[in-house]
């Protein structure tokens, strides 16, 4: 099962609509590319990789759903998609990896190709990105496999699942692989205020798996530290620059309280994850809307204009990471300065 594809006959975005979960699991139709910024900007599809598929297919869709008769219009067309595309979250470098990447497809194809050669190099290279994110994560769960023994207890924040990428998965591909070499793992899921990537989808995932879950709020996680319960931390990564990992709000809080327990931290992303021309001061952090942690659905949980502080991502310094998996390898920082 993939969480993002390509509809051809309805020349359409699907996916898993990732807000629905773990009540009902239902696929959506994207049809435009203002759907699709909806969908990306709503979650409904979410997580980085899966965010670097969406912009690779978003370029595909909008060459596919152009009026556009003669390539240069068709050009100028899927340009200015690519543009709002990218703009639509800025948090995951993925996102404009995935739209950069299919932006260059066509723009390889020169100036005789015509606009259905166009509209075939988008779609080619938005399959090639979703292809190739199950075959690099199913590596990466490999390699970073070795660095769990049997009968460990992983902590993981947010969910860096399948549901994150198009298949398989980074932190929870890592222990996907660990079981499928017959390891015994389980793992503590924190819950992911505000949005609840954790207890929504982490613990769904898992559980669909039969890998056990124990699902706990974020702020239990050092008290679970300090009881003996964690023996490694491993984690997603929305983007890593030269000195930090930018991953889900409340990351950086586990790699201090892992740090101070003497808990190996493990951040596990593909290298389209990597951005090491950038530092930490550079990356814009998303602020979400303020509702999302006064309310919760109907309910009303704090005052209605009481001031918030919303935003979705942390950055972890580097010296707080034991070791960062990639589908190359594994890299203990600094020296995954070489990946540059
Ligand atoms: C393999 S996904 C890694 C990250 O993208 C994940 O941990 C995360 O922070 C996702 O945030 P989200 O806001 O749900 O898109």
């Amino acid at each position: 099962m993939r969480t993002i594809w390509w509809d051809d006959e309805k020349k359409a975005v699907g996916m898993i609509d990732q807000t629905l979960l773990p009540e009902r699991l239902e696929d959506i139709l994207v049809g435009s590319v203002g759907e699709l910024c909806e969908a990306i900007q709503s979650l409904r599809v979410r997580g980085a990789p899966a965010l670097g598929a969406a912009g690779g297919y978003g370029v595909a869709l909008a060459a596919a759903r152009s009026a556009a008769t003669n390539p240069a219009a068709l050009l100028h067309d899927v340009r200015e998609a690519a543009g709002v595309i990218r703009a639509a979250r800025p948090t995951a470098v993925n996102l404009s990896w995935g739209v950069d990447r299919a932006v260059k497809a066509v723009d390889e194809m020169g100036g005789s190709a015509g606009v259905e050669e166009i509209r075939a190099a988008a779609l080619a290279a938005a399959e090639l990105i979703a292809g190739e994110d199950v075959s690099i994560n199913r590596a990466l769960g490999d390699r970073g496999a070795r660095l769990l023994e049997d009968g460990d207890v992983v902590l993981t924040h947010c969910n860096a699942g399948r549901l994150a990428c198009v298949g398989w998965g980074t932190a929870l591909g890592v222990i996907r692989s660990a079981v499928a070499e017959g390891k015994k793992i389980s793992v503590y899921s924190c819950e992911t205020r505000p949005l609840h990537q954790g207890s929504r989808l982490t613990a769904w995932e898992l559980s669909e798996d039969n890998i056990p879950v124990t699902l706990i709020c974020d702020s239990m996680a050092g008290m679970v530290m300090r009881q003996g319960k964690i023996d490694k931390v491993i984690v997603g990564a929305d983007r890593i620059t030269r000195d930090a990992v930018f991953n889900k709000i409340g990351t950086y809080t586990h790699a201090v309280l892992a740090r101070a327990h003497g808990i190996p931290f493990y951040v596990a992303a593909p290298i389209s994850t990597f951005d090491l021309a950038h530092s930490e001061k550079e990356v814009e952090i998303e602020e979400r809307d303020a509702d999302e942690i006064r309310r919760l659905g109907e309910r009303q949980l704090a005052p209605p204009g009481v001031e918030v502080y919303n935003p979705a991502f942390d950055a972890t310094p580097l010296d707080l990471v034991t070791a960062i998996i990639t589908e190359r390898g594994i890299f203990r920082p600094p020296e995954m300065a070489d990946l540059g």
